[in-house]
């Protein structure tokens, strides 16, 4: 039996309706009492043991003892099944978010069982406050509320509390950066959940990618398979892109940069896997970088201008807490040809191709590339979808050749897919008919670095 956690294919079950990702909507949190079941919902099979599945890798993952509290007596019903709860704070350069895991740990030995998660996000992020933290902590405190109403109480003492910034802090001058970490830590420290040490930083990119893969290949359930299949991730958030996936070939590996290679234990397997967090490469910094404003500070007076854009389209276009000036080429020429042109300049000869992008079948895509394809029509926001890299292109014509048609949606729909199309081809080269697996969510659970930190704080995967 000791091994049988391996056998365990991850099944999450929806024990009641899951808030929607309604940025700046602070949540009304329907039901205190989590893991509650739907009136008429079936009772859930927690675990799906998979006997004819056998791995002898025999650590299970469970919280090492050091880091998390101790084992709880048995019920006095006779369950001892262990409930316990991990709060990741995703501090992102478009807004904060926080994540409630409840996992259960049936047996000392083996894998807790991830149950439910509770996501909540407000905008902006923390970098917009950089003139004045107080006000950042103020977002990190009313996230805080979500977690209060999601745990029990009597949990609340042990249960850990961590924050991770992404590329909004890491392109900050790093006193604002720390001035904000600092008001989070204040914060943390004047609730009543567990603060362990190191529980506010900023996360190095290369993390970032890992974790995300991590993330995506065990709610997919690619971790306990025994054949090794696992899945690509590509995560565009609004900073920073990263791409992380498993190399089948050696040549990848040798003829990447050293730095593009991170080895991991996972699950009692070791991994070594081809990641890259490009800063400055986000869909927003790719928006200013492309309009020539990137890192333009104290230029506000200035009209930043691109082919991208609608023509009379006029804006103030904030991020990272800076105001920029932007409009289209009014008496000039807009569409896709001449745009595509000015994205190209962001990218090329700035993203490195790996050499096998196609060799690794599938890549689940998601954070801006979900929403934008949901934006343009590509896909259905509930369901999510598989689309080619050669439907990016598509739809990014159509929609730079029809930008009266778009500009409701966003008139920087163009623009964005432009640079989605131009980074999949030229930036990381992949081929025309590379499938894409658009998700926000796989099982309930949002598609994010997110859970692979918390399964990184609880176990350390000791990623280098
Ligand atoms: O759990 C998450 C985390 C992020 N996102 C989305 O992913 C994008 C990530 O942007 P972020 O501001 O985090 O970018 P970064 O700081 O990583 O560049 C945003 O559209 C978020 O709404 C999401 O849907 N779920």
């Amino acid at each position: 039996t000791y091994y049988r956690h391996h056998r365990y294919v991850p099944y999450f079950y929806r024990y009641r309706g899951h808030s929607a990702n309604a940025e700046n909507l602070l949540p009304e949190v329907p039901d205190p009492t989590p893991g509650a079941a739907q009136p008429g919902a079936p009772i859930p099979e927690v675990i799906n043991p998979r006997p004819e599945l056998l791995d002898p890798a025999p650590e299970a993952f469970h919280p090492a003892p050091e880091v998390v509290h101790p084992i709880e007596e048995a019920s006095p019903a006779g369950d001892a099944n262990r409930v316990f709860y991990g709060v990741m704070f995703d501090a992102g350069s478009t807004g904060s978010r926080i994540h409630v895991y409840r996992f259960i740990q049936k047996d000392p030995v083996e894998l807790p069982v991830l149950d439910h998660e509770m996501f909540h996000a407000v905008k902006p992020g923390l970098s917009h406050y950089k003139d004045n933290p107080e006000k950042g902590g103020d977002t990190i405190r009313q996230l805080l509320k979500v977690a209060k109403k999601t745990v029990p109480e009597e949990d609340w003492g042990r249960t850990p509390v961590v924050l991770k910034a992404t590329a909004g802090l890491r392109l900050l001058p790093e006193d604002q950066a720390n001035a904000l970490l600092e008001e989070v830590r204040e914060v943390f420290d004047e609730s009543p959940f567990f603060v362990p040490n190191n529980s506010v930083s900023i996360m190095e990119g290369a993390k970032e990618g890992v974790l995300a893969w991590v993330t995506v290949n065990f709610l997919t359930g690619h971790l306990y398979s025994n054949t090794r299949k696992t899945v690509g991730i590509l995560d565009l958030g609004g900073g920073s892109t990263q791409i992380t996936f498993l190399p089948k070939s050696k040549k990848t590996v040798q003829s990447a940069p050293p730095t593009y290679i991170a080895q991991f234990n996972l699950f009692d397997h070791m991994y070594q896997v081809y990641t890259h967090s490009y800063l400055g490469h986000g869909l927003f910094a790719a928006r200013l970088a492309t309009l020539g404003a990137l890192g333009a500070d104290g230029l506000d007076w200035k009209v930043f201008t691109s082919s991208c854009l609608p023509k009379k389209f006029r804006d103030e276009f904030t991020f990272g807490g800076n105001i920029y000036q932007v409009s289209g080429i009014p008496d000039g020429y807009a569409g896709y040809k001449l745009c595509y042109h000015e994205v190209k300049k962001v990218i090329k000869g700035i993203v490195h191709q790996p050499f096998e992008v196609k060799g690794s079948s599938v890549f689940y895509a998601f954070s801006h590339y979900f929403d934008r394809a949901v934006d343009s029509g590509l896909i259905d926001g509930s369901r999510g979808g598989s689309v080619e890299v050669r439907d990016f292109k598509k739809r990014a014509k159509e929609v730079c050749n029809k930008m009266t048609k778009y500009r409701a949606v966003s008139p920087y729909l163009c623009m964005d897919m432009t640079y989605i199309t131009c980074l999949l081809k030229e930036g990381f080269g992949f081929k025309d008919n590379t499938v894409l697996q658009l998700s926000k969510k796989v099982n309930n659970v949002e598609t994010s670095w997110a859970l692979g930190a918390t399964f990184d704080y609880f176990r350390n995967l000791n990623i280098h």
